[in-house]
């Protein structure tokens, strides 16, 4: 009875280490990737150390439905890391705050004055104006565009007018300066730092490798940023209605508390790399894999664009009435995230209490990462899991809004990313029109083998070459 009790509660199986350094050097530039291989060997729960930091990887939707549903209270904080410290202000954001009375007011005004259905539907007339204006920009252009590029440029020019009320044009940053900002920002939160496996000789690694100066530079770039669009707030106030930011600001000077924090300059910036970091990134990347695996599959491209424009009618842009219509692009879309997830590893937790997965006893302080890109791979879960097939949607209900522990592109439980529905709105919106109003095709000379499908590391995670495909304007309206 003993020996069967101990054998209940034994440590989750790891991979072999070395000192120090741990499972470290196992990680490799695709942590997702190199953690999905050794889970076929261990399992799927893993119990590595990286530096001195106990790390548990789930990569079963099984798992992943004991920690964020079944044990969510007991893990749903977070980590104290070099990056996101320095980026949030020392974790006065939302993302990277700890579980708190903070997190969770500040997390509460902002699903309210930002992130409900009713805030979202609101900038639908921005959205519209900003997608004309790229179609037209398109229909004008008889070369290849960079898809990375102009989505990634469109997601700005929505989210700066939306929730920051300010046109992009007229900011510190030019367009090329901003996207190198933004992945650089990106690679700092999710690049393993050494200081944060080993808190005491890692600090000196990150100077040497060049990490510190890097972050230090992002951060200084970013903030420039958010005073630039502080300073426009503050100058022209009379002419129009209050955004989110005048919200904050108003609350700052009128001394509001939240949690047990007075707000001040620093929460109002952290909250604003949320949004700018959060906001443009994972709706871009899904755009450009959703448009990456189009290309690769003619079928499922023919077949979206009949959906579409069967729909249509004679209406010059899809509307978000149209797109509740099109079933057959929202399974484009979930199927780009079963195999293209923006945020592979979701963001690290770490446990607060004891509790147990598959028997495992699992120890406060461990870090944890479940790995939604492995899930989606995940053979119990997924049939042929390898190819790019929507209709494997067709007769399920599963969807991506953090129940079905399948396909958890948002994460889920109390940390689930809270603005679902303007992310989703948005790569609905943004791909219905790009494939309503123009056919694709190759740059002469290229393949469908040739399109490369590699990723770039970083937090989120893109495609790390360009897309480029030519669009040719489709005339029925
Ligand atoms: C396709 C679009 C998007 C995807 C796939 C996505 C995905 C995610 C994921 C995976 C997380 C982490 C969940 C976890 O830790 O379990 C997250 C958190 C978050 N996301 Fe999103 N997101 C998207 C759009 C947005 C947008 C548009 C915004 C804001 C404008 C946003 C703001 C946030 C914030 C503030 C959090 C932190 C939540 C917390 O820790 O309490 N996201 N998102």
């Amino acid at each position: 009875f003993k020996r069967s009790k101990r054998g209940q509660h034994r440590k989750p199986p790891s991979p072999p280490g070395f000192p120090i350094i741990g499972n470290l050097h196992q990680l490799g530039e695709l942590p997702h990737q190199s953690l999905w291989k050794l889970s076929k060997e261990y399992g799927p729960v893993m119990l590595l150390k990286l530096g001195n930091v106990p790390t548990l990887i789930l990569s079963s939707s099984e798992t992943a439905r004991q920690a964020l549903r079944d044990h969510d209270l007991n893990c749903c904080t977070r980590p104290s890391l070099a990056g996101p410290r320095e980026l949030s202000y020392n974790y006065r954001d939302i993302a990277f705050s700890p579980f708190s009375d903070y997190w969770k007011d500040v997390r509460k005004l902002a699903v309210e004055e930002l992130f409900s259905t009713k805030q979202v539907n609101s900038i639908q007339p921005i959205k519209e104006e900003e997608v004309k204006k790229l179609i037209d920009s398109m229909a004008e252009s008889a070369s290849p565009v960079n898809l990375n590029k102009e989505f990634l440029a469109l997601n700005v020019s929505v989210v700066c007018r939306a929730a920051f009320g300010v046109s992009f044009d007229g900011t510190v940053l030019s367009n090329e300066k901003f996207n190198k900002l933004i992945r650089e920002a990106f690679e700092m939160l999710g690049s393993f730092s050494a200081s944060d496996f080993n808190p005491y000789v890692g600090w000196i690694i990150d100077w040497f490798t060049g990490l510190h100066g890097r972050r230090e530079r992002s951060v200084r770039d970013l903030d420039a940023f958010y005073e630039q669009m502080i300073g426009l707030h503050n100058q022209a106030k009379e002419q129009r209605s209050e955004d989110f930011v005048d919200l904050l600001l108003r609350l700052e000077k009128e001394g509001a508390v939240l949690g047990k924090d007075k707000l001040t300059r620093n929460h109002i910036k952290g909250i604003l790399m949320d949004i700018l970091l959060g906001g443009i990134d994972s709706s871009a990347i899904t755009m450009t894999w959703a448009m990456a695996e189009l290309a690769r599959n003619p079928r499922v491209m023919k077949k979206v664009q009949c959906e579409i424009r069967n729909k249509m009618g004679n209406k010059s842009m899809v509307s978000l009435d149209h797109i509740n219509k099109l079933n057959y692009l929202k399974m484009v879309i979930k199927e780009t995230w079963r195999l293209h997830p923006p945020v592979p590893l979701l963001s690290p937790r770490e446990v607060i209490s004891e509790f147990e997965i598959n028997g495992y006893k699992i120890q406060p302080k461990t870090r944890l990462h479940v790995n939604v890109w492995s899930i989606g791979r995940d053979p119990d879960s997924w049939k042929d899991p390898h190819e790019f097939l929507p209709e494997r949607f067709m007769d399920s209900n599963i969807d991506a809004k953090g129940l079905n522990f399948e396909l958890l592109p948002f994460g889920s439980g109390r940390r689930i990313c809270p603005a679902i529905y303007m992310g989703t709105t948005m790569v609905e919106f943004g791909l219905a029109n790009m494939l309503y109003h123009f056919d694709w095709k190759l740059p002469e000379g290229m393949v469908v083998e040739d399109i490369d499908m590699e990723e770039s590391p970083g937090l989120t995670v893109s495609k790390k070459s360009e897309l480029l495909l030519v669009p040719t304007k489709y005339f029925d309206h």
